[in-house]
């Protein structure tokens, strides 16, 4: 299959850096923006000061209001405006085409994965899933960053993963669609929770301990909804739990550390606060976990946090006051 153009849907921060790196792998790159004033921005300066500052842009990417015809999409709008995105979209576009799905979350109302949304809105295309341990800001400079990129044949997935690499993004490729979604998804439930605990400062042990038994919830949640517990060792689980979960860059750790210091959901919203997927994704998970009768107290405790009824010395007491149980 040819893979030479690539469009990206989403000219936010992150749809900008996948832009970069596929116009570093060496393809032609259309990045898809809402205005041509934005689209004139972009291709005047080279620059997306919008999303990404003084970071320069390759000048072989090019803005643009309307949908090319491409080899490959990649959908880079948040998790709640990919049905939105695609909406937008002419389906026969999208058709026998490679959908790189790269939001990190669960839609409200539905509780569907990316994919989900996908093969709702366009059924005819083929999904692929990327996620791992990247910052936007790191693979628009052309840090060495790896990711996963998971898909349903090996084969394309690894011509996928060829055209997308360059000599700072590696994309590995793997197969377990699900797990690799979920794993984005609910590591920005625990990015809020690791921030709270600095937030309150609870310290350093509490958030490593935090860590590590969020890793095995999200394992039975992996497993419960079909995916392999085993794809969480790679770059999208360890790699991008650990990245989310321990770093003042990510917006999800931020949007917790404001939380564990005790300010309200409304007020840090109000205050015009980055997006922080696992607002959005945490009720989403906690209702999944509720009808696949899968223990997942970090989850719910998060919920507790974001709905305010409770405050995080009082949640923390609750999930340290469990009865114990043996490590599994
Ligand atoms: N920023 C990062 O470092 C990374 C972000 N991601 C994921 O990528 C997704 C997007 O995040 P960011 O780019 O950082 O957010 P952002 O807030 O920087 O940008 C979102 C962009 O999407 C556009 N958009 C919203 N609705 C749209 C629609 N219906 N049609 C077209 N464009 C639309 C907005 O105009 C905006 O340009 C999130 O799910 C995030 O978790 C994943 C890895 C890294
Ligand atoms: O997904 C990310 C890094 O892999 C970005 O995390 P934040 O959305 O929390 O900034």
């Amino acid at each position: 299959m040819k893979l030479e153009k690539i469009c990206v849907i989403g000219a936010g921060a992150w749809g900008t850096a996948l832009a970069q790196a596929a116009a570093m792998a060496g393809r032609e790159v259309v990045l898809m923006v809402r205005t041509s004033e934005h689209a004139a921005e972009i291709n005047d300066h080279h620059l997306n000061n919008r999303a990404l500052g003084t970071q320069a842009l390759s000048a072989t990417i090019t803005a643009q209001t309307t949908h090319p015809v491409a080899d490959c999409f990649i959908l880079a709008v948040p998790a709640q405006s990919s049905r939105a995105a695609l909406g937008d979209i002419d389906p026969d576009l999208l058709a026998d085409k490679p959908v790189v799905l790269s939001a990190k979350g669960l839609e409200t109302g539905t509780l569907q994965r990316q994919s989900e949304i996908l093969a709702d809105m366009a059924p005819d295309a083929i999904p692929f899933v990327l996620s791992g341990p990247s910052f936007a800001a790191d693979v628009a400079a052309g840090r060495p960053t790896a990711v996963t990129l998971a898909g349903d044949d090996a084969d394309l997935t690894s011509a996928l993963a060829a055209a997308l690499a360059g000599p700072g993004f590696r994309p590995y490729a793997a197969d377990d669609r699900i797990g690799v979604e979920l794993a984005g998804a609910l590591k920005n439930v625990y990015a809020l929770a690791c921030g709270a605990v600095e937030g309150a400062n609870l310290g350093a042990s509490a958030r490593s301990a935090l860590l590590a038994r969020a890793y095995a919830e999200m394992a039975r949640m992996v497993v419960a909804m079909g995916g392999s517990a085993t794809t969480l060792t790679g770059l999208a689980g360890l790699g991008d739990l650990t990245l989310s979960c321990t770093s003042s860059q990510s917006r999800n750790y931020q949007f917790g550390m404001a939380l564990g210091r005790g300010e309200k959901l409304a007020d840090i919203l109000a205050r015009g606060a980055e997006l922080a997927e696992g607002v959005a994704t945490t009720p989403v998970a906690r209702a999944l976990a509720h009808s696949l009768l899968v223990d997942a107290p970090l989850i719910s405790a998060v919920n507790q946090l974001l709905d305010g009824h409770a405050d995080i010395t009082t949640i923390v007491a609750g999930l340290m006051a469990r009865p114990l149980k043996r490590e599994e």
